[in-house]
């Protein structure tokens, strides 16, 4: 189901508040209860990530994968959120990404959430569907989304770069801290196994590497030649300028501020965090992140 923008007016900067101990904004809850219902099917495939970390970049991997051969004209002529429905999603007088995903006519549903593990629609537990979480940097992880919350009328306002750090540090974000986030999805491993869990760094690393383990993961063995068109396809610069894929057809997203593919690197940090931010961030992160065997690369 398309959306329709003709429709859309401005909205103020929505504000962030307490929802069942989560900091949320009213365009992920308003749709709460529907959104709790939501049928999936055994073939669902649910993309979770905490938001910055590379849903766009593994939604498009998987899409090219599905139906990069069988419907390749869907990804010339639907953008990523067409394609990828945000479950939770409302934006006032636009189809809520619950509709969205309920109507998507593909075998299978990819859909995306940002929700941290206890939010998640029984039913895609119930299903025992496939999950692909992705992690990234902590510290990358907040620049990014300082950008986008600069850039995105559908997020709270920014700030400056000295409180938007100390909100990240607090867990004042939308959809919580970055640490119950990525521990919460992690520990969700022990009891339900139709987890991937992934790191962005080492999509970086090496992408061809990261996506044969998620084919081997949702059981699809493609061709040489397939796997070579879908890394180059997405491929930070290929994707950048793919208006299919960039966000540019997003209206409350103003690119002038940011663009949605603005570096795609590793360590970008460095270029905002003060030395003092630095350590400050480093100790935090060591009460924080006590579990040994969740270990994200590139932070120190
Ligand atoms: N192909 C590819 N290669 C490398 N990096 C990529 C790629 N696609 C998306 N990105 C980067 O991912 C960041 C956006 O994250 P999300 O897609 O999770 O954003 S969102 O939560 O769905 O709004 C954002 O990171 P930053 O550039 O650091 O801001 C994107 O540039």
């Amino acid at each position: 189901m398309p959306l329709n923008f003709d429709k859309m007016e401005l909205f103020p900067r929505p504000k962030l508040f307490d929802f069942h101990g989560v900091s949320m904004t009213h365009f992920f809850t308003q749709n709460w209860e529907n959104v709790q219902n939501f049928q999936a099917r055994p073939d669902d495939i649910l993309i979770a990530t905490y938001p910055k970390a590379g849903t766009t970049w593994v939604s498009q991997i998987l899409d090219m994968l599905y139906f990069g051969q069988t419907s390749p004209e869907r990804l010339t002529t639907l953008p990523i959120y067409e394609r990828v429905p945000f479950l939770e999603m409302t934006i006032p007088n636009l189809v809520t990404g619950k509709d969205q995903a309920d109507e998507l006519p593909t075998t299978p549903r990819l859909i995306k959430t940002h929700f941290p593990v206890q939010f998640v629609p029984k039913s895609f537990w119930e299903q025992n569907c496939r999950i692909i979480y992705v992690a990234r940097n902590a510290k990358d992880n907040m620049v990014s989304y300082y950008h986008f919350d600069c850039m995105n009328q559908g997020q709270p306002e920014a700030g400056d770069w000295n409180s938007f750090f100390q909100r990240f540090m607090d867990g004042n974000m939308v959809f919580g801290p970055w640490y119950d986030h990525v521990n919460g999805w992690w520990k969700k491993k022990e009891t339900y196994s139709n987890i991937h869990y992934m790191f962005y760094e080492d999509m970086i690393e090496d992408t061809g590497r990261e996506i044969d383990k998620l084919c081997a993961f949702i059981g699809l063995s493609p061709s040489a030649e397939e796997k070579e068109k879908v890394t180059s396809g997405v491929q930070f610069d290929n994707m950048k300028k793919n208006k299919m894929a960039n966000y540019s057809t997003l209206p409350i997203m103003n690119f002038k501020v940011s663009p949605f593919m603005r570096k795609g690197k590793v360590g970008d940090w460095k270029n905002y965090f003060t030395v003092a931010q630095n350590e400050q961030f480093d100790a935090d992160y060591k009460k924080k992140m006590k579990d040994p065997t969740l270990q994200l690369r590139c932070v120190i």
